[in-house]
Formats: structure tokens, C-alpha cells, sequence
């Protein structure tokens, strides 16, 4: 997209949430094809506002799990985030966000893991209560329960695969990408639940009152993860 996004039809540019980390990074190229720059980075910048080489178009950085709270509310147009934390989101608040592409970044699996020679399957089998460590309580609580399995799912925030290491948890649901940090902490997936990429939402009021600001940008969004898919 070589041409400026057109603030000045409706004054206000449009804005984009995204979270330092991958998700900034990984979109980075994703804005690069659709002609767009970002020169500062959020790793060395304190701002939480930054602009960008359009003037139709301003990044604002939030939190990966704030991103759809943002663009549900309209304080952001449009964001990028993974299917794991949309899912989460959309259970709790359904409604207002429009998923319109997944963008072939952020690529990782959910899964269950538990510590090398767990007896897992045998666990399940038995009807044993297991106590599960994770962030993703409701995408846990719906896959224990599809499989009849019986859970007490303890909510972290974060380094879930300490878990099991200290007697929190016979086992973790978590994202699973190389398999390092698992291998690293004696644990081994057990289970697949879902493959997880992150997508861009867009909020549907906006959709609606400025989509020919939006329509440019969500074109080369396509066409860029699709060439990279
Ligand atoms: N190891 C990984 N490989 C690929 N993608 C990943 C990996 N870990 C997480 N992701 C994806 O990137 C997204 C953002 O992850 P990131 O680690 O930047 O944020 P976070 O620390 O999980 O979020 P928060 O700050 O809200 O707790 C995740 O929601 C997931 O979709
Ligand atoms: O299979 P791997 O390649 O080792 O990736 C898996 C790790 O990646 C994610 O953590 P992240 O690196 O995002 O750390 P954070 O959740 O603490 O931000 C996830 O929560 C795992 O811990």
C-alpha cells in the first residue's frame, strides 16, 4: 500500500494495538508490506503511543492479553493477538471484535504437559481429580471437560512449567512452541489441544464507520501473511 492512509477524512488516525515482544516484532514486516514504518521501538522507548511513517496510522502498546479489551472498547481500531488469548477473551466477553485474518505469525500449540514419566494417559484412565497450573483456564476447562476428565485448574500468570516442579500441579496447559522450555524443565507434552497462531481483530463499530480507512490496510495484512504462510 503506497498510499498515505487518509486521517484527515475523518481526523483522527486509526489506531493499532499491539504488545511489544514477537507480536511488535512479528507484525513489524507485516506493516512493512503495506509500505508502513515504525521507527521506534517499544524495547527502547518508553512511550506507549508511537507513531508511525503514515499519518493515518498510530501504534499504541498494551499488554498481549489487554490487546482485545482495547480494540472491543474502540480505544483501538484494529490489533494483533494470539488465538489463545482471543479465546480466552471472547468466552468472558463475547461479541464486538471481528476476526477477519490470521496472519501466519505468532505459531506455537496448546498443550497439556506434565513432568518425564508422569503416568498421564494411566492418570486420565483411572479417573484420577488432577490439579492443572495455567493461564488459559477456560480453554483447560473445556478441553478436560469434552474429555470427561476431572480438574482443579489453578489460574497463573506466567512460568507455568514451575509448577509441577514444586508440587503446585500434577500437570500445566500451556503454549509449547521448540519444546526447549519443557526439555529445559524435565516436562513433555502429553496432549495436543489446538495449534495457535495470533490474528488481526478489528472492532466492528469501526468495521462498519471507517472501512474505507481500514479496507487498504487489511488487504495488505492479507496479502503479506499469506505469502509468508
Ligand atoms: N514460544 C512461542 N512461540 C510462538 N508464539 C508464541 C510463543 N509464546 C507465545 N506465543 C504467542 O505470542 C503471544 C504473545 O506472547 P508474549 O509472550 O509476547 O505475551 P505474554 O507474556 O504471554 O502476555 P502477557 O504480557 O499479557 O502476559 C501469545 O499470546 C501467543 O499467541
Ligand atoms: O517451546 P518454547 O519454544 O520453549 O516456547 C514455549 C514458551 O514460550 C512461551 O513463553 P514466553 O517465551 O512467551 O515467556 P512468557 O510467557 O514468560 O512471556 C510459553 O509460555 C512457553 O513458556
Amino acid at each position: 500500500m503506497s498510499s498515505p492512509l487518509n486521517s484527515a477524512v475523518s481526523g483522527a488516525p486509526i489506531t493499532l494495538a499491539l504488545s511489544k515482544g514477537r507480536i511488535f516484532d512479528e507484525t513489524l514486516p507485516l506493516l512493512d508490506a503495506a509500505g508502513i514504518t515504525v521507527t521506534e521501538s517499544p524495547e527502547t522507548s518508553r512511550k506507549l503511543i508511537l507513531p508511525t511513517s503514515d499519518p493515518g496510522l498510530r501504534i499504541i502498546i498494551v499488554r498481549a492479553s489487554d490487546v482485545p479489551t482495547y480494540v472491543q472498547y474502540g480505544a483501538a481500531d484494529l490489533g494483533v493477538a494470539g488465538k489463545d488469548v482471543l479465546d480466552e477473551h471472547v468466552i468472558e466477553h463475547p461479541g464486538g471484535l471481528y476476526q477477519p485474518i490470521d496472519l501466519n505469525i505468532g505459531k506455537c500449540r496448546l498443550c497439556v504437559a506434565a513432568p518425564v514419566g508422569f503416568d498421564y494417559e494411566n492418570a486420565v484412565r483411572r479417573g484420577a481429580r488432577l490439579r492443572i497450573a495455567t493461564k488459559y483456564v477456560e480453554a483447560a476447562r473445556q478441553h478436560f471437560a469434552a474429555k470427561g476428565v476431572h480438574v482443579d485448574l489453578i489460574k497463573l500468570y506466567g512460568s507455568m512449567e514451575l509448577a509441577p516442579l514444586v508440587g503446585l500441579a500434577d500437570a500445566i496447559v500451556d503454549l509449547v512452541s521448540t519444546g526447549g522450555t519443557l526439555r529445559a524443565n524435565n516436562l513433555t507434552v502429553v496432549e495436543d489441544i489446538v495449534d495457535i497462531s495470533s490474528r488481526l481483530v478489528v472492532n466492528q463499530a469501526a468495521l462498519k464507520t471507517r472501512r474505507h480507512q481500514l479496507q487498504p490496510l487489511l488487504d495488505a495484512f492479507s496479502r503479506a501473511s499469506q505469502a509468508s504462510a
